[in-house]
């Protein structure tokens, strides 16, 4: 009798850019405590999962020499933790993963996280798992701090070590220019330089996330503006200097407010509208200051399988007695 076998699944992801990352201190277990409010962008990795008798994983675009094909790929360990979750132990995974990069890799961008979860949300469409998208953020956490939150997207406040999220209410799509740099950075050495930063007479530190909450509500691009915050940027910027030309480059370019992105050193630039993320845009590709220029739009969904349908349940409404 022959197998059936499923077709494959293709699922879009976005990047994400943290609007507010306060970092507290060191915890035991060497991860900072985080307030965070995540935005899930319009720039995307895809993702097909496929059964196969090669396992293994592709992987094309942005950066695409840099990504680890074996088991250090996050979207592989990935679908390694599913597999044992659903007790499909023995071999690897008989999968093949193919990852088409839009997210600039080690850019602060969460991209190695998108795919991860990416690969969560094919596999349970691939294996028609009966799996409700809880347990999938807690596989996600047990992956890397930003993996949960490339599976809900919009926007987000993220606590822990970033990985416990509430919605956010964000009434409008902000515009966004991001500067790609040449060379990543690695985000245990960025928080790593602000300890030391930190040991060494503290940068301020950025303060409350409430204002901002307010400025998303409100919808106001200049509101916002004002108040993006992170506690990282100082880090980032002590290890790769000229990224202090690209901030600036950015505002003179006509945006109203550059950041860091996480842990760097992709710059975001909040813009008034679209047009003005389009000028802002071409006059930074001008200026030589980064390696690429893209516009984005958030917030955007979360991981989702593209033209077809989520086999993931939905949570049950908690109950709280
Ligand atoms: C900078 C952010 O992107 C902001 O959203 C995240 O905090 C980083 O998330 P991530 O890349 O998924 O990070 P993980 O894979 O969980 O951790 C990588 C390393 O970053 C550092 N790390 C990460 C998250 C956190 N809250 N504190 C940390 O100190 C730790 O050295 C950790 O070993
Ligand atoms: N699928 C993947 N895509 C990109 N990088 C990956 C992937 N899997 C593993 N990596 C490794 O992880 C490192 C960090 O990559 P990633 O693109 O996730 O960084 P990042 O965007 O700075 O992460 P974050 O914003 O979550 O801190 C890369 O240098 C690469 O070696």
């Amino acid at each position: 009798m022959l197998a059936v076998v499923p077709p494959p699944v293709t699922v879009r992801v976005p990047a994400k850019v943290n609007l507010h990352l306060g970092v507290g201190d060191a915890r035991d277990d060497g991860y900072h405590e985080l307030t965070t409010v995540f935005q899930a962008l319009s720039l995307v990795d895809e993702v097909t999962v496929a059964a196969s008798e090669e396992p293994g994983i592709e992987v094309s675009g942005e950066g695409e020499n840099t990504v680890p094909r074996g088991e250090a790929n996050l979207a592989w360990r990935a679908a390694n933790e599913l597999a044992n979750y659903v007790g499909r132990t023995g071999d690897e995974p008989k999968v093949r993963v193919v990852i088409r990069k839009g997210i600039p890799v080690a850019g602060g961008m969460a991209g190695g996280s998108a795919d991860a979860a990416a690969t969560l949300v094919g596999l349970a469409a691939l294996w028609d798992l009966d799996i409700a998208r809880d347990e999938l953020a807690e596989i996600a956490a047990k992956l890397g701090s930003d993996v949960p939150f490339a599976l809900s997207g919009g926007t987000a406040l993220g606590t822990g070590r970033g990985e416990e999220l509430v919605p956010v209410l964000c009434r409008h799509t902000f515009h966004w220019v991001l500067a790609f740099a040449t060379k990543g950075l690695s985000t245990p050495r960025v928080f790593g330089e602000l300890d030391r930063l930190r040991d060494n007479g503290e940068p301020p530190r950025v303060g409350s996330h409430a204002p901002l909450l307010e400025a998303l509500a409100s919808g106001d691009p200049r509101q916002l503006a004002m108040l993006l915050g992170n506690d990282l940027q100082a880090a980032a910027v002590s290890l790769r200097p000229s990224l202090r030309r690209t901030l600036r480059a950015g505002v003179d370019a006509g945006a109203l407010a550059g950041m860091v992105s996480g842990s760097g050193p992709t710059c975001a630039f909040l813009c008034e509208d679209e047009d003005a993320a389009v000028d802002v845009a071409a006059q930074l590709a001008g200026t030589g200051v980064c390696r690429t220029v893209r516009v984005a739009h958030g917030p955007v969904h979360g991981a989702r399988i593209v033209g077809g349908e989520d086999s993931t349940r939905p949570t049950p409404p908690q109950v709280h007695a």
